[in-house]
């Protein structure tokens, strides 16, 4: 088993995914993406879904951080005990699931998920976290890493603009596990910003592999000159 530790500190997780109804919502597709993200530079991705899962373990050969989202209720990211053996079985190297405090649907705890887990697979555990009481929580449930993707997400932080860095810097000052920053990284400063404040690794989305939102983003600034022109031509 590659040292997945070690591949992925310091680097660049890709998180590759389209969600439901999405024309870039098929395996093959986001496999292609995730090769070239590869080919990019990144260290690792992040992969969602057991087919996406299946085949990116099959065509990479970089870490897979892999998830699985279902159900309506809160806690949506690999939800239960069956969601997350699921998602090791199907090759990722990294199991990322809900870190926070809130009830999972199975009725298990985060440190009974993680015990479980730990029985049957020997893949590493990433808690995905809202806020640094989930960190600590998650800490102490036993997982390897320590994620601030849903910070903004849960009610517990302010959606910031940018990656929450201020989480970052409250989780490094009270745990000890590495911390991956995850969530709104939409430049390249925000992310050399995250690995300079202590981050072990740093997760970008959407501003890579979502191309419908990174279109919306340009054309709202292009709009916005052409709203103050039209403003500016009216008599
Ligand atoms: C909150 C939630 O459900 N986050 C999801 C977790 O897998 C994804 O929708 C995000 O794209 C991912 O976390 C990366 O973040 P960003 O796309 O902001 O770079």
């Amino acid at each position: 088993m590659i040292d997945v530790m070690e591949r992925l500190r310091g680097g660049l997780i890709v998180s590759c995914q389209a969600y439901p109804g999405e024309p870039m919502r098929d395996p093959r597709t986001m496999t292609r993406i995730a090769r070239s993200v590869v080919d990019g530079g990144a260290a690792g991705v992040r992969l969602q879904g057991l087919d996406d899962i299946r085949s990116g373990a099959l065509a990479l050969d970089v870490p897979i951080v892999g998830i699985w989202k279902d159900g309506d209720a809160d806690v949506v990211i690999t939800p239960t005990l069956r969601h997350a053996l699921a998602v090791a079985k199907a090759g990722a190297h990294i199991v990322g699931l809900d870190g926070t405090r809130r009830p999972r649907p199975d009725g298990r705890t985060l440190a009974s998920t993680v015990a479980e887990l730990r029985d049957h697979t020997d893949t590493l555990i990433m808690a995905d976290c809202g806020s640094l009481d989930d960190a600590l929580a998650a800490e102490d449930a036993g997982v390897d890493f320590l994620g601030t993707t849903l910070a903004g997400y849960t009610g517990e932080r302010a959606r910031t603009e940018g990656p929450d860095l201020d989480l970052l810097d409250e989780i490094r000052g009270a745990c000890r596990l590495p911390v991956i920053v995850e969530g709104r990284v939409h430049t390249p400063a925000q992310a050399a910003a995250a690995l300079a404040r202590g981050a072990f690794a740093v997760c970008v989305g959407t501003a890579i592999t979502h191309p419908s939102t990174i279109t919306s983003w340009f054309r709202a600034a292009m709009d916005e000159v052409a709203t103050g022109a039209e403003a500016r031509d009216r008599p």
